[in-house]
């Protein structure tokens, strides 16, 4: 059985630099997420989530160490190539849902695969919009605009147009930070149901709530691992440091 990991980070620091100063964003973090894997990355503001998920998402490059995805380095490639990757193994959920208001939710679904190399054809598109609408039961929405639709209808919009590409994991970003506690629990149960079949979360939230809904858990501090699901630092002693920290 192939082992490699979907995602492998060796070493990863990441420093931004602006006006002189120097931010450790990123510091030393060694993580691997398996195929089947539901990860949550908690820790308080600043702590380096977003960033952190943006370099497993393609979108920023790391300062040092090396970022593998599927097994390739990542390290020496230009922006075509990590767009292609990026659209063809990740897909991205993110708190503000990020739709397109001007097409309709089947047309936000479509696009991304519409940039797909190679192209997909018009029926392989079609076949997998309307999957991804059934899975997260949404289809007899298709022809709405988003902004007809509920909050919690939105993001599973969002969730079936990253499901459509059939990517290696999702990235998943503070998933329920604008839905109300029904449509935010109910999002949460989607994301643990689509889990059980097979698809791999990584997911940043700071509400451990819902963190506590992934298999293993991985908390950020000052741009540092304090743990992962193997318990290198104790419970007790990484929600002191958390506290403190608030
Ligand atoms: N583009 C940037 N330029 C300079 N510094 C940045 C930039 N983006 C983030 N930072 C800094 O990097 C550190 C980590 O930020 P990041 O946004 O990853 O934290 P976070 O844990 O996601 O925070 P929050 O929970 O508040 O969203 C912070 O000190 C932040 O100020």
């Amino acid at each position: 059985m192939d082992n490699t990991p979907v995602i492998e980070l060796t070493n990863v620091s990441k420093i931004y630099f602006s006006d002189d100063v120097e931010t450790h964003a990123l510091s030393d973090i060694n993580l691997q997420i398996h195929k089947g894997d539901y990860i949550a990355i908690s820790g308080p503001s600043g702590c380096g989530k977003s960033t952190l998920l943006s370099v497993m998402g393609l979108l920023d490059d790391v300062t040092n160490g090396s970022y593998k995805i599927e097994g390739v380095d990542t390290s020496s490639l230009n922006m075509d190539t990590l767009a292609e990757l990026r659209n063809l193994h990740i897909g991205f959920i993110f708190q503000s849902f990020n739709l397109i208001d001007e097409l309709s939710v089947y047309d936000n679904v479509a696009l991304p695969l519409l940039y797909r190399e190679p192209a997909l054809s018009k029926t392989d598109i079609d076949t997998r919009v309307n999957t991804a609408l059934k899975q997260v039961e949404i289809d007899h929405r298709a022809k709405h605009k988003p902004n007809q639709l509920s909050g919690g209808q939105q993001q599973r919009v969002a969730i079936a147009r990253a499901l459509a590409g059939s990517p290696s994991i999702l990235l998943v970003d503070e998933p329920t930070g604008n839905l109300d506690s029904k449509n935010g629990d109910a999002v949460m149960a989607l994301l643990a149901e689509l889990n059980e079949q097979g698809t791999t979360i990584c997911m940043v939230t700071h509400d451990p709530r819902y963190a506590g809904y992934a298999k293993k858990q991985v908390k950020l501090l000052d741009g540092k691992v304090l743990n992962t699901g193997n318990q290198t630092v104790s419970a007790i002693d990484v929600e002191t440091q958390l506290e403190a920290h608030a």
